[in-house]
């Protein structure tokens, strides 16, 4: 399936470079979220591929659901953030990503994540099989078989010295708060879905986001962190879950683990 949705993931990412490079007009969405021309072209061109290799599957994409357009899903479903980080994007800041995800029975099994600016690809093998490539936007006949690709896995943590993410354009008090229970020694600020492509990568041991998000903002993360050895939870330890129509795809507030959460006891 990544190589399938290759040629449209790197068609999203030229659509995105291109506005990021000439400077694009940003308008704010009811939720008081920017979003941009580019943010629109790249997910048409997301879901029409996704029609094309997965007929059948139901889209779950931002923008759309942005518009009033949400589809009725069953068990399995697709969910696109075209431009994830669009305040990074906004601001020149090269954090920003193409995400797809694939949700089967509330968990996420699937996930591609694309860095146009960096080149950087993380995508998933299987549930439990996730890599990394260099392939530029520009590259429209890349394949997967003509790169070379770096099996992602997690570190170990040294559980007296922990390395955390956070959100580069929402630092939060009740985060700073949250993270004192554990023996953080280093805090590191990204934008975007990245947060989890690194941690996959092994830079680090933890994301904690106690913030709004929305499913389309983690499915594809969650996926690859996943399959490279980590998980996502809500601060009860449960399993980040999908498929929560009634509250609008919204999420709980949520940790990304590197290895096993390190906070067992409901908060
Ligand atoms: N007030 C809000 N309501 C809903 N989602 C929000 C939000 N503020 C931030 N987000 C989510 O946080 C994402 C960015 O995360 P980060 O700040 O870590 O880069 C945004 O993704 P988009 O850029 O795709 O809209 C957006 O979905
Ligand atoms: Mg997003």
């Amino acid at each position: 399936m990544v190589e399938a949705l290759l040629p449209a993931v790197l068609a999203a990412g030229r659509i995105e470079m291109s506005h990021f490079k000439s400077g694009v007009e940003v308008e704010t969405k009811a939720d008081r979220t920017p979003v941009t021309v580019a943010d629109q072209e790249a997910e048409k061109v997301l879901i029409e591929a996704l029609r094309q290799v997965a007929p059948g599957i139901p889209v779950i994409a931002e923008e759309e659901v942005a518009a009033g357009r949400v589809p009725e899903t069953g068990s399995t479903f697709f969910l696109v953030d075209p431009l994830d980080g669009t305040r990074a994007f906004i601001s020149g800041s090269p954090e920003f990503t193409v995400n797809i995800g694939l949700v089967v029975d509330h968990r996420p099994v699937f996930g591609i994540i694309y860095a146009p600016a960096s080149s950087e690809l993380f995508a998933t093998l299987t549930p439990h099989e996730a890599f990394e490539a260099h392939i530029k936007p520009d590259d429209s006949n890349a394949t997967l078989a003509s790169c070379s690709l770096t099996r992602l896995a997690t570190r170990e943590p040294d559980r007296a010295a922990l390395v955390a993410f956070a959100s580069r354009s929402h630092a939060a008090q009740n985060t700073d708060e949250f993270l004192q229970q554990l023996p953080i020694t280093e805090k590191k600020r990204a934008s975007s879905s990245l947060k989890f492509c690194l941690i996959a990568r092994g830079e680090a041991d933890l994301y904690a986001r106690l913030g709004r998000t929305s499913e389309w903002d983690t499915a594809a993360g969650q996926a690859i962190l996943n399959a490279a050895g980590g998980c996502v939870t809500t601060l009860d330890g449960e399993p980040l879950s999908y498929g929560k129509s009634a509250e609008g795809y919204a999420n709980p507030h949520f940790i990304a683990w590197g290895r096993e959460p390190l906070l067992s006891v409901p908060q």
